[in-house]
């Protein structure tokens, strides 16, 4: 295991439902991510992407194998611990998870919240000032439904980027958009993570913005089939 690795994952096996209706998802997973790398996870519809993104972000718990993150071991975390890994890692999702009553700087301030070190001028100047790098200072004031899709997509960057996390974590952030303003937003996320250092995993079907990838892994059938380690077991096999 690379001792500053952003994420370290070993022998990852999870399971849905339970007794004769168990079914295993992942199976021996393992790879790691390294500080300010951009890596792409593709594999067919069911084959256990968000399943393994969601372990990786702290919102369900490891059953089986090591998955550290930031420093911190999950498996057997307490929900205090993944919440206080969680605080470093920024979410996009595909349907962008915006609050509708909020305008696009609330909505970005709202991360913030949760940083006691920031005063209430510094949460808005820097929810503003990362609502214009993803180019919308003009929007500041608008209500979701009053921006387009891609605009959307953009406020749920500025969002996840916003608190400068260490890791960002992006389930097929453009899958509900057009070819530009996908190409938009993946540029946008890639030039961000840039400047912030930050690692990013982007589990995506989209082949359009496979070269923004310093690395893919693949996935078939809960397993990585290219991009991963295999356990020594297998190796031996
Ligand atoms: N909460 C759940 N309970 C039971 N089975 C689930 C649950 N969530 C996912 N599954 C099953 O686990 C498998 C992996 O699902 P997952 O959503 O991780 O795949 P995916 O690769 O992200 O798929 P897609 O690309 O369609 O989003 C699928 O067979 C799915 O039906």
């Amino acid at each position: 295991m690379s001792s500053d690795a952003v994420v370290s994952i070993r022998n990852l096996d999870h399971f849905y439902g339970h007794d004769s209706l168990q079914k295993q998802v992942l199976f021996d997973v393992g790879f790691d991510l390294n500080p300010g790398e951009i890596v792409l996870l593709t594999g067919p519809s069911g084959c256990g992407k968000t399943t393994l993104l969601t372990l990786i972000g702290g919102l369900r718990s490891v059953q089986a194998g090591t998955l550290s993150v930031l420093g911190q071991e999950l498996h057997g975390a307490s929900q205090r611990q993944r919440v206080e890994v969680r605080r470093n890692i920024g979410y996009i999702f595909q349907a962008h998870n915006l609050l509708r009553f909020l305008t696009a700087s609330q909505n970005v301030q709202m991360t913030l919240d949760l940083q006691a070190d920031l005063n209430w001028d510094e949460r808005i100047a820097r929810s503003h000032q990362m609502l214009e790098a993803v180019g919308l200072g003009d929007h500041l004031d608008y209500y979701p439904e009053n921006l387009s899709g891609g605009q959307k997509q953009r406020v749920a960057i500025a969002r996840a980027l916003v608190g400068r996390p260490k890791l960002v974590l992006a389930d097929e952030p453009t899958a509900a958009l057009d070819r530009q303003s996908g190409r938009d937003v993946v540029d946008l996320m890639q030039q961000l993570a840039k400047e912030q250092g930050c690692t990013i995993l982007l589990v995506t079907h989209d082949n359009r913005i496979l070269d923004i990838a310093d690395r893919i892994l693949e996935m078939e059938d809960g397993r990585l089939v290219k991009g991963g380690l295999t356990s020594p077991v297998l190796q031996k096999a």
